[in-house]
């Protein structure tokens, strides 16, 4: 495998320092920087922990009060979630109206589009216009979904052209769609400046529209299709991989500038610069994703070793199109297959959901506790969109996510905090809410698992992390 992509040999050395843990004094510098940009002053990162680096309490903390918000790094919607939310692509927030989001998921659920083949899933861009029209040719009549009910023909276009205003919705409004700037028809924002964002950090070169700097757009379409049936997590290997290609790009174009210089295109790589790139990705603890993941149940521990070379494999083969979509020169080691399965393998390790609540939940609970006639006049016209959504009618919007605090923070069964979305939380930041009163010094946890689970079942869980927990209701409960 190494013979027909040799990057991992030509580049050993580089790559063994791109995966090189930073020091405790630079992983302190970095936190101390990060938590100073923010103006984070309640919390710490210490890099010499019990189990590594680990997050500190710098003040007291009273039970329910909020210890941190953290901003992404990388992050991506499930593909199977994007039938069901339309987010913005940089914050993740609910985007368009109650109404568009109600019709477009109804009018994909109508088109018989599959789970994760929505948006950057489809390869004709037919079912990408459902954001701007609705196709007036489309039966609405029946539905695909058991038990779900059929709509009046025209209704589904009607929500999601502004034609059909619900009764309440302006109480939830939500900011209009942005399209994206490359033109790519897949990807929306909040605002222009979401989308410029999302932009300079990794969509220009992930982008599958006319103004996309990928090499090749046929080969990004490959890729994402690939990722879609096998693991949609590749889709953020290859963020934080644009990231720092992105990030390198401009540093270096800053550095040419102060030297007087212009970019030349076969300019060599300065690899200070790639490491400076790499930095943020560099501080998130990782291993090789093929020798972390854990056995899945239904795998014998004979086939392990068949197993890893699968997935291994698998890894393989969504880098090597990824290469042909958007190869960079000079940041050639990133695309070796040691820093995507290490990639990978943080995404994994770190486990990090992303989830947002749905605003069509809020807009159908608001319905239902309005007092008599209000709400047998609104219902009339709501009921027949909560029957024929059916049971899933307000699905959150999820995905995973690199959050570079709350993945500093260590495991405990007994954790003093949790990551909790309150009310006004609507966006894909981590919220870290302290669970019991905390003193300035303590270590802030969280647990990795359910906590109620019984001690082996625990423990099991944990076993994907690569540690046996000794918290003290480990200790207590250790047969
Ligand atoms: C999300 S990271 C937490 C930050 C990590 N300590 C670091 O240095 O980057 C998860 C990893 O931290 C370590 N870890 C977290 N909680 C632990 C615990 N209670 N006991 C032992 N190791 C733990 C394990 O190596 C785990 O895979």
């Amino acid at each position: 495998m190494e013979n027909i992509c040799p990057i991992g040999q030509r580049f050993a050395s580089e790559i063994s320092a791109l995966l090189t843990p930073p020091s405790p004094l630079q992983v302190q510098e970095y936190f101390d920087q990060l938590l100073s940009t923010r103006k984070c002053r309640d919390i710490k990162v210490n890099p010499n922990g019990d189990f590594g680096k680990g997050v500190y309490a710098e003040s007291d903390f009273t039970e329910g009060q909020l210890v941190l918000k953290d901003q992404m790094l990388v992050g991506a919607q499930h593909s199977s979630n994007k039938i069901d939310c339309l987010v913005c692509g940089f914050c993740f927030r609910f985007i368009g109206s109650i109404e568009l989001q109600i019709g477009r998921k109804l009018y994909l659920q109508e088109l018989g589009v599959p789970k994760g083949c929505c948006g950057s899933d489809s390869s004709d861009g037919e079912d990408d216009s459902c954001i701007e029209n609705g196709d007036s040719s489309m039966a609405c009549g029946s539905s695909t979904t058991k038990d779900k009910v059929s709509l009046p023909k025209g209704l589904v276009e009607s929500l999601m052209n502004g034609e059909l205003v619900l009764p309440y919705s302006d109480k939830f409004s939500l900011p209009p769609a942005v399209p994206c700037p490359g033109g790519c028809g897949e990807a929306y924002y909040c605002s222009k400046l979401c989308a410029e964002a999302d932009w300079e950090t990794s969509h220009s070169l992930l982008c599958t529209g006319e103004r996309s700097e990928a090499i090749s757009r046929e080969a990004l379409l490959e890729f994402v299709q690939h990722a879609n049936e096998t693991n949609d997590i590749f889709l953020l290997a290859a963020k934080a991989i644009s990231f720092t290609i992105l990030r390198y790009r401009k540093l270096k174009a800053t550095y040419l500038e102060k030297q007087g210089k212009t970019p030349n295109a076969s300019s060599p790589t300065d690899l200070s610069l790639l490491f400076e790139a790499w930095k943020p990705i560099s501080m998130g603890h990782k291993r090789r994703w093929w020798d972390c993941v854990a056995l899945p149940v239904d795998v014998e521990s004979s086939d392990e070793a068949p197993f890893r070379m699968q997935i291994r494999s698998l890894a393989f083969t969504s880098l090597q199109l990824l290469k042909a979509a958007i190869f960079d020169m000079e940041c050639e080691p990133l695309f070796s297959l040691d820093i995507y399965g290490h990639l990978i393998g943080m995404f994994e390790l770190n486990n990090l959901d992303l989830v947002v609540a749905s605003p069509v939940e809020d807009y159908f609970l608001h319905i239902d506790e309005l007092p008599y006639p209000q709400k047998k006049e609104a219902e009339d016209i709501t009921q027949p969109l909560l029957d024929a959504l059916g049971d899933d009618y307000a699905v959150c919007c999820q995905g995973t996510a690199f959050y570079p605090l709350q993945s500093c923070m260590n495991h405990s069964c007994c954790p003093n905090a949790k990551a909790f979305k309150r009310e006004e939380d609507r966006d894909g930041q981590a919220t870290i809410i302290a669970l019991k009163p905390m003193c300035k010094g303590e270590e802030v946890t969280i647990s990795y698992v359910d906590e109620e689970l019984p001690f082996e079942e625990r423990q099991a869980l944990l076993e994907d992390y690569g540690f046996k927990c000794r918290c003290p209701k480990c200790m207590e409960e250790e047969p």
